[in-house]
């Protein structure tokens, strides 16, 4: 079944059997006698006969990897840099092809059509498969010539990732501007290759500050050469501090020598490299707080220590998140530095599952429901109703469409049609049906699973059970690392327990069943805070000034406002980490570490010395809007629930006095025929377990509703019971 596939060119031939995230990549001949495959698909490869070209050894790469071992890659770049000549060396190495080809030479893989040959340029886009240790790389040349952008285009579509190539001599040229700019509008994570290491005038420096300059990226130096020029023998590995030697008397550069640098032998070498390494260590940390939370907590005092995978996997999240770009180099012609350009594609750019397509989602099977039996159903038209199997990634409440594309046609089309929704502006939003509105979660309980080893699977039950019911909120308990089940009452904290006993096989353990509270603040203060740490060479210094005060807006948000003379020059990422620590303070509030409500934060000074890191910003105004919201006097809030209750005339009395008791607050009775309505407001703290003592007050003849309506403000003698009890003095 084909499925999920991204077609980048259509062929006129049957193709057997193509995988899932595979591209597919036939070229269209004008003479099917010379259509080439250019990746072999699938199973069944036999029954190609004579379509494999004498130049391609390798057959292996018809089975097909794991979607986590494949690299849909592009090779873009300006013309001329190279970006055949390196395809060819590529092609080599990885054993797809027995010699060398050479653009000059007019006789490479990749350049096939007689035009490209005869000019020794690339004008149509080739694709070609291999596998480089124990990985899929499909890879796409693609022309540098800007008269052919739209050929890029087309490319970049379908890729993953790409490998951007420059001449160390020329740095970023034109046509790199416009690819890279065409890669930013798809999202595509990219290393840079700087090539041509060996020609008159290359410079490793010129060019990285190219990149740095016009490209507006973040390089990140995994590589230094070594010489330049005439001179260029090999690259330095920064992160794992090893020099790479192509041999001077091979032909190819197949061979080469990887060794640690040694204070004996290299010394100026290791100095500049471990220089380069704690450099590239602090950007990273700049730009990945879980790597910075591992510096700083392991390896703040020696960076020699922090272990090379460490810093890869940090290096690979922030290559996909596209905040900076991986830098090697090299000389595709005189065959050095190529095997580990491989190396870093295979590492660092992503695999197919690690990319957000419009549309992932598959369905496997569609059913009509008839009560508890379902019948399977091959289609469905509009306006009817049936369920689906197989859905990974939606909860309740999304609207699913076959493609962002066909959203906006639908959208377009609602508009034409004069059904567009008042007050939505969003085009998308428009053909989005009424999703469900999430009530906030009133109680919330401790639930462990049996045995520690059963925590991945009570992980996984409540992952599933949330997606089926988003009122259900699971989190973590900071202090004690214990599973907190946040739900809408007792019995939906209860069906939840037993479902997972039922469905799941898993026999989970409950802790008593706590009301959700808040807190606030009553008066205006301010607060000042310093943090000044020393990171390897680097110094870490924030001072903030803020001030909380009290408004009115019934939401845990708290508005955050800046003074002028800080707004003015703020950059988008101190102020993410501002507001990241801001919302990570309120969440915790001083009385009872519950969600903090009604406040807004003003940042009224604040100091950055240069080269610190958004963590430590971010560290800094939590602690300093913690320290103002203890200052405060502070107020606890418990949910009040407005309360229904139906009851036969006779057992009036008795639910009045019982609710009096209960601190409810009778804003009327009706009369519906024989029964009485009873509706008023109740705190929940005081009506847990309500639904037995109403049954034993009215002999099971009355019904009740409950809601939360709003969180209120305790009186001080409850507010002090409370707090005394929970911190166990009574
Ligand atoms: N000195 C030097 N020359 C190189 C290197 N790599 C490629 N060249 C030369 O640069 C020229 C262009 O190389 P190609 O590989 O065709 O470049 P391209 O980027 O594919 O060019 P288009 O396909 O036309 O965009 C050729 O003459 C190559 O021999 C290198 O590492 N060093």
């Amino acid at each position: 079944m084909l499925s999920n596939l991204r077609i980048f060119a259509v062929s006129h031939q049957t193709i057997p059997s193509v995988h899932i995230n595979n591209i597919c990549c036939y070229k269209v001949r004008a003479s099917l006698k010379r259509l080439k495959p250019h990746v072999p698909l699938g199973r069944n490869y036999s029954s190609l006969p004579g379509l494999i070209g004498n130049d391609i050894k390798s057959l292996h790469s018809i089975i097909n990897p794991p979607i986590a071992k494949i690299r849909n890659i592009g090779i873009m770049a300006h013309i001329d840099a190279g970006k055949t000549t390196t395809t060819e060396r590529i092609l080599y190495y990885s054993g797809y092809t027995r010699s060398l080809g050479d653009v000059d030479d007019g006789d490479t893989v990749t350049d096939f059509m007689a035009q490209e040959r005869e000019r020794g340029i690339t004008i149509q886009s080739a694709a070609v498969t291999f596998d480089w240790k124990g990985y899929r790389v499909n890879l796409i040349d693609t022309p540098g010539h800007v008269d052919f952008t739209l050929e890029v285009e087309r490319c970049l579509r379908v890729l993953d990732g790409a490998v951007a190539i420059f001449d160390a001599s020329a740095g970023v040229e034109a046509q790199t501007l416009t690819v890279w700019r065409q890669a930013d509008k798809h999202n595509i994570p990219r290393i840079c290759f700087l090539n041509k290491m060996d020609k008159t005038g290359a410079s490793f420096k010129y060019a990285v500050e190219s990149i740095r300059e016009k490209l507006k990226a973040k390089p990140l130096l995994l590589q230094l050469p070594i010489g330049e020029a005439r001179t260029f023998k090999g690259v330095v590995d920064v992160v794992t501090k090893e020099k790479l030697l192509w041999n001077s008397n091979s032909n190819d550069g197949k061979d080469f020598e990887r060794k640690p640098l040694l204070e004996m032998s290299d010394p100026e070498l290791l100095k500049e490299t471990t220089e380069a390494r704690n450099a590239l260590i602090e950007q990273v940390a700049d730009l990945d707080d879980e790597f910075a939370d591992v510096v700083l907590e392991e390896f703040s005092e020696n960076f020699d220590l922090l272990p090379a995978e460490k810093l890869q996997t940090a290096i690979h999240r922030v290559t996909l998140a596209q905040t900076a770009v991986p830098v090697l180099c090299g000389s595709a012609l005189k065959n050095k530095g190529i095997q580990p350009l491989l190396d870093a594609v295979t590492m660092y750019l992503p695999s197919p599952e690690e990319r957000n397509y419009e549309f992932l989602e598959r369905i496997s099977r569609l059913l009509l429901p008839f009560a508890d039996q379902h019948v399977e159903i091959p289609s469905l038209t509009a306006g009817n109703i049936a369920l689906t199997v197989g859905l990974k990634h939606t909860a309740t409440g999304d609207t699913i469409v076959s493609s962002k594309s066909s959203a906006l046609a639908a959208a377009r089309r609602a508009e034409r049609e004069g059904e567009k929704k008042h007050g939505q502006n969003n085009e998308a939003e428009r053909v989005l049906l009424a999703g469900v509105e999430i009530p906030e979660p009133v109680f919330f309980c401790t639930i462990e699973p049996p045995s520690v080893s059963k925590q991945p699977d009570l992980e996984h039950a409540l992952k599933c059970l949330q997606r089926e019911d988003p009122s259900l909120k699971v989190r973590l308990d900071p202090d004690s690392g214990q599973t907190i089940l946040c739900g809408m009452g007792e019995l939906h904290i209860e069906i939840i327990h037993d479902r997972i006993k039922r469905e799941y096989g898993l026999e989970t353990y409950l802790g008593p069943l706590q009301v959700a509270y808040r807190e606030t603040i009553l008066n205006s203060v301010c607060a000042t805070d310093t943090l000044d740490r020393t990171l390897g060479d680097k110094r870490h210094l924030v001072t903030v000034e803020v001030e909380a005060r009290p408004i009115e807006t019934s939401s845990v948000t708290p508005v955050i406002e800046y003074a002028e003379s800080i707004s003015e020059g703020l950059l988008k990422v101190s102020q993410e980490a501002i507001e990241s620590g801001i919302h990570s303070a309120c969440l915790q509030g001083p009385l009872l570490g519950s969600p903090v409500q009604d406040v807004a934060i003003t940042l009224h000074s604040l100091t950055i010395h240069p080269g610190t890191s958004t963590t430590m910003i971010s560290a800094c105004v939590s602690r300093c809007v913690q320290k103002a919201l203890k200052k405060a006097d502070k107020q606890v809030l418990e949910p009040l629930m407005s309360l229904e209750v139906t009851v036969a005339r006779d057992y009036l009395s008795p639910v009045l006095a019982d609710l009096a008791q209960r601190r409810g607050n009778i804003q009327e009775i009706q009369t519906r025929q024989d029964n009485k309505v009873v509706i008023g407001f109740v705190p929940l703290a005081d009506i847990m377990g309500y639904s037995t003592v109403l049954r034993t007050l009215t002999s099971g003849s009355a019904t009740f509703a409950l809601e939360l309506s709003t969180y209120q403000a305790m009186n001080s003698q409850d507010q002090n019971t409370l707090l005394n009890r929970r911190s166990g003095l009574t």
